[in-house]
């Protein structure tokens, strides 16, 4: 970023944040850090990540004409066993180098979250490699593309609304220093920062229509007839723009925000990017900081104008329907250092 920041050279945002996601989470689960350009291991891990959230994304025919699943008509199941079994070799690899001793390059380890299940393990016999594995493999797919694509579009609305940009980095000034990172203390002295936040969970929930379910017996809802084993929907994009509940719901305005007791924790059914219950987002807490964290301190620490030949009217504001919400149009966006005050 500061390179790009020197040359004034376009940075792909959500590029960049992929990797600062898979980093943070990389750190937290094996000490390592997953977005390192020299490691190979780092190199391999991103890809597979990378693939893998790709093919979930792709429409399969074969889920709307179920007698076609065997078929594999598009190969995706075939291509996700593949990408499956290289990142299962991936953590193979780490949990025995971390069962030999072999310390972890370049960091100071102490009591990661494979630390803690192999030490978990020598208790509990259900905790074994395989359920590690699982574990690991839900906890990088469902992290990473969810907290990218977030960031992304806090960024692209941001970029196409200057005044409001203006007004983030106004607070972030009188409440931090110009040009200084945020750090995780400092997000509940940022109201106007929480509050653009949630207008972009509202526009862009990152899992639209969040997790299916499946009705465990007959229900009745507004009049309606749910039968038992039926899979539901929650259309949470729907939600987030109904003109009943929001007003100008396809206009950024963080300000209905403040000073509004709405939430994203699943107790306000206007707002329920992580969804609600008791499979809410578990990893909610994590997401919502490193949100508040990594958007602060891009825009404290740099303006930021839309690439050349791209403005806020000509943009392409689409986004890509898939198991998660993308912005079709990577955002490609110029950042100029912004000087301590
Ligand atoms: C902006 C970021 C994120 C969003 C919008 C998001 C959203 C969601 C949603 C909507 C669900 C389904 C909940 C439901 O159906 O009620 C979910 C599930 C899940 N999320 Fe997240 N998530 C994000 C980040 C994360 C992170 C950082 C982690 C962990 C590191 C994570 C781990 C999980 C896991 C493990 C599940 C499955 C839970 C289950 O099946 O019970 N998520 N997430």
């Amino acid at each position: 970023m500061g390179m790009c920041g020197q040359t004034r050279s376009p940075v792909d945002i959500g590029e960049a944040a992929f990797a600062t996601s898979l980093n943070l989470l990389g750190n937290a689960v094996f000490s390592m850090d997953l977005a390192d350009a020299t490691s190979k291991l780092a190199k391999e891990f991103k890809e597979v990540v990378w693939l893998i959230m790709e093919e979930a994304g792709k429409p399969n025919i074969a889920d709307y004409f179920p007698m076609l699943k065997w078929l594999d008509p598009q190969g995706g199941r075939r291509r996700m066993s593949r990408y499956f079994k290289r990142l299962f070799a991936l953590f193979d690899r780490i949990i025995s180098e971390r069962l030999e001793g072999i310390p972890v390059s370049g960091s100071k380890r102490k009591d990661d979250l494979l630390d803690i299940l192999l030490n978990l393990s020598k208790d509990k016999e259900d905790m074994d490699l395989v359920t590690m594995k699982h574990l690991f493999l839900i906890l990088f797919t469902a992290g990473t593309d969810t907290t990218s694509n977030t960031l992304e579009w806090a960024m692209a609305e941001l970029l196409v609304n200057p005044e409001k940009l203006l007004k983030a980095q106004v607070e972030l000034e009188e409440v931090i220093v110009r040009g200084k990172a945020i750090v995780e203390s400092d997000i509940a002295r940022l109201p106007y920062l929480q509050a653009v936040m949630k207008e972009t969970f509202r526009m862009h929930p990152a899992v639209p229509l969040l997790l299916p379910r499946k009705a465990g017996a007959n229900v009745q809802v507004s009049g309606y007839t749910i039968p038992v084993g039926a899979q539901i929907y929650v259309n949470v994009w729907a939600i987030g723009r109904d003109p009943t509940t929001w007003e100008n719901p396809e206009e950024l305005i963080p300000e209905r925000f403040v000073d509004s007791d709405i939430d994203v924790k699943g107790q306000n059914f206007e707002l329920l990017p992580f969804g609600g219950g008791r499979r809410i987002c578990p990893g909610y807490p994590l997401a919502t900081r490193l949100l508040h964290m990594m958007l602060g301190s891009l825009i404290n620490c740099f303006d930021w104008k839309l690439e050349d030949g791209v403005s806020a009217a000509t943009i392409d504001m689409g986004d890509m329907f898939g198991i998660t919400l993308k912005k079709a149009q990577p955002l490609q966006a110029v950042p100029t250092p912004r000087n301590s005050s």
